[in-house]
């Protein structure tokens, strides 16, 4: 424990699209910011790769540093907002070495390296906080990791990036195209300084396997997730799901069976009426489904600057705490080891869309396609073509495995000129 009045001194990396705003806020509410902590937070300084670059009235000059392993030893806190695996891990190592508590949004460090850092960080007895690394602004890890911590999480079903929705919510609600709306992302400082991270998918799967690790109480790393991101879906998708009252929506699934657990990320069509499909722009939303508590619902900005700001300053409130007062936040919670199931074995709904021979006897052959699988159609909807007609079928919940069979032997069958998309069904 430190002197009280004494200050609590920090290092930020990165002064980037989020670390700028940690620092501008943290100069304008330093008043507010020290009476809640119980004393003064001093920037100790800021590291970047280039010291002569300006970077506008919110970051001093005299701050900055190139020399990132001599500001992180005289630091008590550090902020890592740099992203990226190297050198943010060795860096955040070196400061829980040298005693520092550390807090970082970086989702995908964590979720590749999560174990060796909180394993680092219980051994020298100091804080490792990323509320920011999931859902941005919306408090989700501390209660997931705290609150919920008495209770049991069977599942988290939720959208969970911020430049995927965007993207989506423009083609969907303004009839923008995919690269048109991804630049706009950018731009707003949503998207990932890769943004393939984020229309990939693997950014809602990093953020899906911390969640899954701290919901389920075991290790969930990236590679346990199965990822599919919105790359491939397409305007006349899009057009389709809005033709039947639904839309397209990346969601991010964990699940706790009686088998084992099983989290994935999809795009998925999801009911107009569903509380999901009014999440819009970079917004975000998860449920959270536990034994005791019920159904919770988690909402606000997933991404920008600002909003993912708040959650690193209120994670850098509750270290300097400890810092200044004493205690500790929780440690890693790992005791559980059920089996990661694969994706094949996960009970799922598809939506085929087809074009298919205009001629009797196609519909039948279709039917028995899925028939032979044991899948149960649900609806069929038939849209005239010139060639060819189109057809859209949605089934009933069905192993995935068997779903995928289904549309193999689609592909293969006569009667089936195209199997144009396959999209899962949530929400229902
Ligand atoms: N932008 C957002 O909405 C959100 C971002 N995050 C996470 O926050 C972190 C930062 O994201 P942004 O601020 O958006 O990124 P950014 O690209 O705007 O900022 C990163 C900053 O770190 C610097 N940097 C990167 N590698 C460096 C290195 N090797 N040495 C020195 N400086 C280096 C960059 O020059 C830049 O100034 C990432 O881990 C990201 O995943 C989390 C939630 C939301
Ligand atoms: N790129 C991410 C930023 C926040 O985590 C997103 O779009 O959600
Ligand atoms: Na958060």
């Amino acid at each position: 424990m430190s002197d009280p009045l004494k200050p609590v001194s920090i290092a930020i990396l990165g002064p980037g699209t989020v670390g700028s705003e940690v620092v501008r806020l943290l100069t304008a509410q330093a008043e507010d910011l020290a009476a809640r902590v119980g004393a003064p937070l001093e920037i100790a300084g800021i590291y970047v790769r280039d010291t002569s670059k300006d970077r506008g009235p919110n970051i001093p000059r005299a701050l900055l540093t190139d020399d990132a392993s001599a500001l992180v030893a005289k630091a008590d806190v550090v902020v890592e907002l740099m992203g990226g695996i190297e050198p943010a891990r060795t860096l955040i190592l070196e400061a829980i070495a040298s005693g520092a508590s550390v807090v970082t949004a970086n989702k995908a460090l964590l979720a590749q390296h999560g174990p060796e850092l909180y394993e680092a960080a219980d051994a020298a007895n100091v804080d490792l906080y990323f509320e920011a690394a999931v859902a941005g602004a919306i408090p989700l890890v501390r209660p997931v990791r705290e609150s919920l911590a008495g209770d049991h999480i069977s599942r988290i079903l939720g959208i969970v990036n911020g430049t995927t929705n965007y993207i989506l919510d423009e083609m969907t609600m303004r009839g923008l195209d995919y690269d048109v709306a991804l630049k706009q992302a950018q731009e707003l400082g949503y998207a990932e300084a890769d943004p393939t991270a984020d229309v990939e998918g693997h950014d809602a799967a990093a953020k899906a396997a911390i969640l899954a690790s701290l919901a389920f109480h075991q290790r969930v790393a990236m590679d346990d997730v199965y990822c599919e991101g919105i790359s491939a879906v397409t305007s006349e998708d899009v057009i389709a799901a809005r033709e039947t009252d639904q839309v397209i929506k990346l969601l991010a699934i964990a699940e706790r069976t009686a088998d084992g657990v099983a989290v994935r990320v999809h795009p998925a069509l999801v009911p107009m009426t569903h509380p999901l499909a009014g999440v819009h722009g970079a917004f975000n939303a998860v449920f959270v489904e536990a034994e005791s508590a019920g159904g919770l619902m988690f909402y606000g900005q997933g991404a920008g600057g600002t909003p993912t700001a708040s959650a690193v300053l209120g994670d850098l409130v509750s270290v300097a705490r400890h810092k200044a007062s004493g205690g500790k936040g929780p440690h890693e919670s790992n005791y559980a080891e059920h089996e990661v199931l694969p994706i094949e074995a996960a009970l799922t709904r598809y939506c085929v869309r087809m074009s298919v021979e205009d001629r009797p006897g196609v519909l039948s052959a279709v039917a028995e396609v899925f028939a032979r699988h044991d899948v149960g159609i649900e609806i069929v909807r038939q849209v005239p073509g010139q060639t060819h007609a189109g057809l859209i079928l949605s089934t009933y919940s069905a192993p995935e495995r068997d779903l995928r069979a289904t549309v193999s032997d689609l592909e293969a069958s006569d009667a089936v000129a195209e199997v144009k998309s396959v999209l899962r069904i949530e929400g229902e």
